[in-house]
């Protein structure tokens, strides 16, 4: 089912709301979250959107996704600079939630009491199919989750692993094609 904004549409709202996106690699999180921004941008709401300085793959500041659409965003070391926010701002965009501190879920909540529109999207599993950092808490007290999949790499089949390709065993290991292939349950742990 495509996600549906017409709830959202409540601009005088005093509180607003928690959207989570979740899922593998290359299951299309960012261009969500760029989808929905750009919406947002479209009904003329002032928007911002960060991304943890941990994730320098493609770019400084932008956000971009493996289809090279892009977005520009800031890039900050710990969540709670995130609530240092122009006042005009309506919308707040988070892409690789996943590196995050663990004080992001309590950002996210003082954000939407405060009446904002959140928008978060990050890998749900580690490449050991673990939790990721804070992204379970998120889950839980989000409004709105949404897991997106990959296709399998191997089988076709719909895809929420991030294979590691690599031996390393450390949990942050930034990489795309060359380290990573997303894969279904079956292929994941039948490798
Ligand atoms: N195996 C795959 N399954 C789905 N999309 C893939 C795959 N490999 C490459 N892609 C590309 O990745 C894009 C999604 O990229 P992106 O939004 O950056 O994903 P994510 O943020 O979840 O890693 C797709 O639109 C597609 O062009
Ligand atoms: C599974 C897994 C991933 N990473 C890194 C690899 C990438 O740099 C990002 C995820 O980017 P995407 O936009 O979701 O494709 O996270 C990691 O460090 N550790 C892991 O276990
Ligand atoms: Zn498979």
């Amino acid at each position: 089912m495509l996600f549906s904004e017409d709830r959202l549409v409540r601009r005088d709202a005093s509180y607003g709301s928690i959207e989570v996106i979740c899922g593998s690699m290359f299951s299309g999180k960012t261009e969500e979250l760029i989808r929905r921004i750009r919406r947002a941008q479209f009904a003329r709401l002032d928007v911002e959107i960060f991304k943890p300085t941990v994730d320098t793959r493609y770019h400084h500041r932008d956000i971009i996704s493996h289809d090279s659409s892009h977005i520009s965003s800031t890039p900050v070391e710990h969540s709670s600079t995130i609530l240092r926010l122009g006042s005009t701002t309506r919308v707040v965009g988070i892409d690789e939630a996943q590196f995050f501190d663990d004080g992001l879920p309590d950002v996210c909540n003082e954000l939407a009491n405060r009446g904002l529109r959140v928008i978060v999207a990050g890998l749900d599993m580690d490449f050991k199919g673990r939790p990721f950092g804070p992204i379970p808490a998120l889950l839980a007290i989000a409004e709105h989750v949404t897991k997106v999949h990959a296709v399998c790499v191997r089988c076709g089949a719909p895809a929420n692993y991030s294979y590691r390709l690599a031996g390393d065993q450390q949990k942050l290991l930034l990489g795309e094609k060359e380290s990573y292939e997303p894969r279904c349950r079956a292929c994941f742990f039948s490798a």
